[in-house]
């Protein structure tokens, strides 16, 4: 089997940045270097010109997605210096024949992207026999997040297109490790290469990895499971911002400073310092879940305290969040426990009984359903519909994984300003 290619992703929007990122790639392993769509689309093909300057010695992938202009965006991107470039297998084939044609006129290849196709294995077999150079088992980063895997797709290609398979689309060194031994040539990394603070040995461990090819047994994790183990790796920052800055709640505060509660929600409707239906709740809640009592805003009675959190506590739950006051705060400090409250107050209530348990309620300015996922920690409690909870773990995980790169060039000197940009990208009115 021939050495396999590594190609690195140069998802980014900053040019200097890509071209720093690009050199570490290199030293890591990387043979070829793709300028990626958000690149090209914030940089233009000075980008394609640069980073060919910059590495003589490396192929240059231009990810141009081409839709339609088959002939015309192959011409630009072969003039700025790509060797390889990229066209959406859906387009239409006339768009692919007159792709084709300016690839051979100016000697680069063509790459087709089965993004979105309906039949990949029908489409790349018509692609292969309209000239296309390379097949690409790719799954889009919005794809990945609502948890397709570039792997399945690759399995269903291999062996029946005749021409060489690329696979991109989330893979880790594992998977691309993986995605060799299932007969991909081209194994394309983006974001877990590109995000790292060490570029260089994440892309060394993808290079070592495909390098050595294995199918390795996975064991099969639920979706429970896996929003769970993601949620417990990011913050609730990376939460919300993974929801466009949605889902946090407004003035609840950890009442034990640094804990953190991730789990279903169990919700509960009460009176002010009514405490009977949050303290019934600890026995309708399972381990893990989270209680989030509405507690009709009310901050002069506390419906929750020490013995209810040591109960809770035992039942294994994970946390409780209160729209409304706490009291025996220095015990449930000591329990280390989460609790998440607006207020704390020394005086209980009574247990009257009134409210329920486990219909929709309104908490801290946020809608909650029995089963939406809640995230809390110390910089406060955001709250994810139950339906899109995979989709938001996986978009949290991204954010976490872009701030470990912005991090590390902070580090090394430059401001959060320049790294983003900030001036250049701010809203034109
Ligand atoms: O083309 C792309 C997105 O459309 C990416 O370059 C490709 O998906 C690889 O990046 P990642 O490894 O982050 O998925």
């Amino acid at each position: 089997m021939a050495t396999p290619t590594l190609q690195v992703a140069l998802d980014l929007l900053e040019l200097d940045r890509a071209v720093e990122i690009a050199d570490e790639a290199v030293r890591g392993g990387a043979d070829w270097i793709e300028v990626g769509t958000p690149l090209i689309k914030s940089e233009g093909m000075q980008a394609v010109r640069t980073l060919r300057e910059r590495f003589p010695g490396h192929e240059i992938v231009a990810d141009m997605k081409i839709a339609d202009t088959g002939a015309i965006e192959v011409e630009m991107a072969a003039k700025s210096g790509a060797g390889v470039v990229c066209i959406l297998a859906d387009a239409d084939d006339a768009v692919i024949v007159e792709a084709v044609r300016s690839a051979r006129k100016y000697g680069v290849r063509l790459m087709a992207d089965l993004i979105n196709v309906a039949d990949p294995v029908d489409r790349s077999r018509e692609l292969a026999a309209l000239g296309v150079d390379y097949i690409n088992a790719h799954v889009g980063i919005d794809q990945q997040m609502i948890g397709r895997s570039s792997l399945d797709l690759l399995r269903r290609l291999a062996g029946e297109t005749g021409i060489p398979i690329a696979v991109a689309g989330g893979l880790d060194a594992e998977t691309a490790s993986e995605a060799v031994a299932a007969g991909a040539s081209v194994v394309i990394v983006g974001g877990n290469i590109v995000k790292a603070a060490d570029v260089t040995g994440a892309a060394r461990r993808v290079r070592e990895a495909i390098d050595r090819p294995e199918i390795r047994p996975r064991e099969e994790e639920s979706r429970d499971a896996a929003i769970r183990r993601l949620f417990e790796a990011v913050s609730a920052p990376n939460v919300t911002d993974g929801m466009h800055r949605k889902g946090a709640m407004a003035g609840v505060v950890s009442i034990c400073g640094r804990v953190k509660a991730v789990g279903r929600a169990v919700t509960v409707r009460t009176l002010a310092g009514d405490w009977a239906k949050p303290v019934e709740a600890i026995d309708v809640a399972g381990p893990g879940d989270v209680l989030v009592v509405s507690n009709d805003g009310g901050t002069s009675v506390a419906p929750w305290g020490e013995l209810a959190t040591h109960s809770a506590k035992n039942r294994g739950i994970a946390g409780v969040v209160i729209d409304g006051a706490v009291r025996d705060v220095d015990d449930i400090r000591e329990m280390k426990f989460p609790v998440f409250a607006t207020a704390t107050v020394p005086n209980a209530g009574d247990p009257k009984g009134l409210g329920e348990i486990n219909t929709e309620i309104a908490c801290c300015g946020q809608e909650v359903r029995p089963g939406d996922w809640i995230v809390a920690d110390e910089s406060g409690v955001v709250v994810v519909p139950r339906e899109r909870a995979y989709e938001v773990a996986r978009r949290a995980m991204e954010v976490r994984k872009n701030e470990e790169r912005i991090r590390e060039e902070i580090r090394r000197g430059r401001t959060l300003s320049e790294v983003s940009e900030l001036l250049k990208w701010e809203k034109r009115h």
